[in-house]
């Protein structure tokens, strides 16, 4: 994959991309997009699902420990057992928002499981590079954290491929975990939907549909020190 000319000391040089390759770069950023309804029903390229998994496989981790699997979900019934895990999360869900707001919540789409033709459910398991990993030890978190860049990795190549990607996490964890069959000591990070697409949202659904709009940028940046800005002090007062 990475065909780069290297020295002999297996360095490689790190002027900056071109510019039609910067752009694409920030392009794939700026026009991704969590897809729940726009999957076109054919089946995915296997080369393309593999080049999206080495793209996943790329990603930076904890100790290099790429805790990551990658379980590849493609029969309809399991799909279809996984969407009635999704339905009945998501009605309790939808219970927790005033009236006014659950609503607004009912209408909105929030998975693809039965549309989209595969599903990537993806993993963490803690102790793939055995008890202690370097810089795991004081936050252990972190292999989840590196679980989350593959997933973000495959979600870029995927835009750049022309798929669409939507993850669900309205799921009672131990639903997707007999289904699966996934153990106890293993994480479940992201269930992503994927599957072709024609159109994208072109700013997040959410926003379009006024559930919540983009923060601006500014409100986020501190100089050298945290200040709770007005805005982050608001929002957790549910302003
Ligand atoms: C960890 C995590 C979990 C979820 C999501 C994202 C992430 C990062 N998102 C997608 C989310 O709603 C979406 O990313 C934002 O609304 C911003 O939109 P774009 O991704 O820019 O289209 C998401 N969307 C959805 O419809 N159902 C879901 O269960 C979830 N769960």
């Amino acid at each position: 994959m990475n065909a780069e000319k290297q020295s002999a000391g297996g360095l490689i040089a790190a002027s900056p991309f071109g510019k039609e390759a910067r752009e694409a770069v920030y392009r794939a950023i700026h026009t991704r997009r969590d897809v729940r309804d726009q999957f076109l029903p054919d089946a995915l390229d296997d080369e393309l699902v593999r080049r999206l998994l080495e793209a996943a496989h790329a990603a930076p981790s904890v100790g290099f420990m790429q805790p990551w699997s990658f379980i590849l979900v493609r029969d309809p019934a399991t799909r279809q057992r996984a969407w009635e895990a999704f339905s009945k999360a998501n009605e309790e869900a939808a219970a927790l928002f005033n009236d006014e707001k659950r609503m607004l919540y009912q209408s909105l789409k929030l998975e693809g499981i039965r549309k989209a033709p595969l599903s990537i459910v993806v993993t963490c398991d803690p102790d793939r590079a055995g008890p202690v990993v370097l810089g795991r030890t004081h936050n252990p978190k972190m292999d989840v954290y590196s679980t989350v860049c593959a997933v973000q990795n495959l979600w870029l190549a995927a835009r750049a491929e022309g798929v669409g990607v939507g993850w669900v996490s309205i799921f009672h964890d131990r639903d997707v975990r007999s289904l699966l069959g996934i153990p106890e000591r293993v994480e479940i990070v992201a269930w992503l939907c994927l599957g072709y697409v024609n159109e994208l949202y072109a700013e997040p659904e959410l926003a379009q549909k006024g559930w919540r709009q983009r923060l601006d940028l500014d409100d986020l940046i501190c100089d050298e020190r945290w200040v709770d800005k007005p805005i982050c002090s608001a929002e957790r007062r549910g302003g």
